[in-house]
Formats: C-alpha cells, structure tokens, sequence
C-alpha cells in the first residue's frame, strides 16, 4: 500500500481538520496534527460547530470528556459535514463505561462515521460483546476483537481503525495489521485521541481504508522510532512529535511494518 505516497497528499493539503476532543486531548492532539502537517481547530460550540464543518476539510467527533453541550456541538458538526460530503471520525472514548456513554455512542453509530478510531475494548463495546476497558484504558488485546472490528465496519458501512499493542483496519472485507509504535503510547494520555484527529486529516486527501492504514502507519514509524531515543513515557512525549515530523513519505514506505489479511467476502 502507498502510505508515503498518502502521507505526501496530506502534507501538500495542510487540510483543516476540526477536531471536537475532550479537555485532556485538546493542545496534545493539535500538537499532534501540526507536527505531522495537518491544521487543527478545536471547534465544538453547537452554535458555530455546524457552519465550521461546511468548510472544513475533515471532521473528527471525541466523546472523551462528554456532556450535554458537547453532545449537541457534535451533531450539529456532523451535519454540517454530511451537508458538504466531508469524511468524520469517530472515537468513542470509553463508550462501555457509562449508561450516557453507551448511549451518545449508540446514536453517533447510527450517523455512520467514514472511520470509528477505538481501542480493543471500545470496539468490543460497540459491536455489542463483552468489554474489559478500565475508563478509557482499552483492556482487551486487538488480537480478540478482529471479528468484532470487520462485523462493525459491515454494520456501519464505514473502517474501523483499532488500535493497541498492534493495529487492525478493516472496512468489512480488506483488513490489515500495522505492527511498530511503542510500550510508552498507551502511558501518554490522549495519544489516541490525537491519532483519531491525524485520521480526519488523511481522509480528507484519500479513501478512508487507506487514510486510516497511513495513520496509524506513521504513529507506529514515529513511535518506534521514538522509543529508541527515549528512557520512559515522559522524554518519549517530545521525541513523538519530533518523528512525526520527520518522517518523510519514503521512510514511511520503508519502514511501515503492515501485514495484509486474505480479504473475506462482505
Ligand atoms: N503496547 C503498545 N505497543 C505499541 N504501540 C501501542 C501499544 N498500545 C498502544 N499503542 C499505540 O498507541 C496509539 C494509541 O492507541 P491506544 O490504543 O492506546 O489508543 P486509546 O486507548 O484510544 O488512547 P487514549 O484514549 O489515551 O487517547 C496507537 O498508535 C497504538 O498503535
Ligand atoms: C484521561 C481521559 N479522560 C477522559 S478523556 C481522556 C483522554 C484519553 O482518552
Ligand atoms: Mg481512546
């Protein structure tokens, strides 16, 4: 798969990407989205969120810290984005936890996101199995909940982007496993979050499959790479964001670990 040739569309576009993330995401993932060659704007407010969506490149919708406000921010953005054809993300932090949570994912689902970004546990959620997350800790491997992924990408029509220890995207029928990143990743809040912002910004330049495998592509390169320099979760942080922006689109190609499954019929 072309992931250098994907990374170079998106740097070229600097595409806009609103971001409606929780409180402890918000400065990490436009850190994130810049550094990699993205523009963010943390847009939520209902009363803006809608006509901001109508012009920007890309949508992404994070439940993490929820309340009502952000719930109706949500829905107007995402109408103001399928208004104008443009792709959104959805991540359902911590979606088994909370009857609200269960809830508010529910209804996002039902509104078909292009691409559900989650953790093992939040897809078992959503695919209505049984989930060990701890909070917003995904518990259970990615490894478990491959079937769980393709069966919600058939359901919603849309790919499912899980992450842990190693990635699995799939959109029902093609599927891969994306090996690389770091032990550090899951000790650095919100990193997910941001990875879900870094997807809004590939699908705005390519086809959801293939913008959420050049994704997480480049936090596993800019992961591994960063644990190499790093002693622990914390000089691993700045380190990150300086990967993420070195990576260039043929180090990508080269050292993208992506593993191709047998395609099952939709
Ligand atoms: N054990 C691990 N080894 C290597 N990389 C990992 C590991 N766990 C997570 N990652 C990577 O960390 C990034 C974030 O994935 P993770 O599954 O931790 O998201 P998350 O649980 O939604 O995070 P958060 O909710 O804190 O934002 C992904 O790029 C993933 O590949
Ligand atoms: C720690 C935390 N709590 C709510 S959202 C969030 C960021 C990681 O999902
Ligand atoms: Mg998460």
């Amino acid at each position: 798969m072309q992931v250098g040739q994907t990374l170079q569309a998106m740097r070229r576009a600097t595409p806009l990407v609103q971001c409606i993330t929780n409180y402890v995401a918000m400065n990490i993932a436009a850190n994130v989205l810049l550094a990699a060659g993205a523009s963010p704007a943390m847009v939520s407010d209902a009363e803006e969120a809608g006509e901001f969506a109508g012009f920007a490149d890309a949508l992404t919708v994070n439940i993490g810290t929820l309340s009502p406000p952000f719930v109706a921010g949500m829905r107007a953005a995402i109408a103001g984005a399928e208004g104008a054809g443009t792709p959104w993300v959805l991540d359902p932090v911590a979606c088994q936890a909370t009857v609200l949570r269960r809830r508010v994912a529910a209804d996002l689902l039902a509104l078909k996101p292009t691409i559900i970004r989650a953790n093992a546990s939040e897809i078992l959620s959503l695919a209505g199995e049984a989930s060990r997350g701890q909070g917003v800790d995904g518990r259970d491997s990615t490894a478990s909940a491959e079937g769980a992924a393709r069966r919600l990408a058939q359901r919603t029509g849309g790919v499912v982007a899980m992450t842990g220890a190693v990635d699995f995207v799939t959109d029902g029928a093609r599927a891969v496993r994306i090996a690389g990143g770091s032990v550090w990743m899951p000790l650095n809040t919100a990193l997910g979050c941001s990875l879900t912002g870094l997807c809004g910004a590939f699908a705005a330049v390519a086809a959801p499959f293939e913008a959420s495998v050049a994704a997480l592509a480049l936090f596993a390169v800019a992961g591994s790479r960063a644990h190499g320099a790093a002693e622990g979760p914390g000089s691993f942080a700045p380190l990150f964001l300086d990967a993420l922006h070195h990576v260039r689109p043929e180090d990508l190609d080269r050292e993208a670990r992506i593993e191709g499954l047998e395609e099952v019929p939709a």
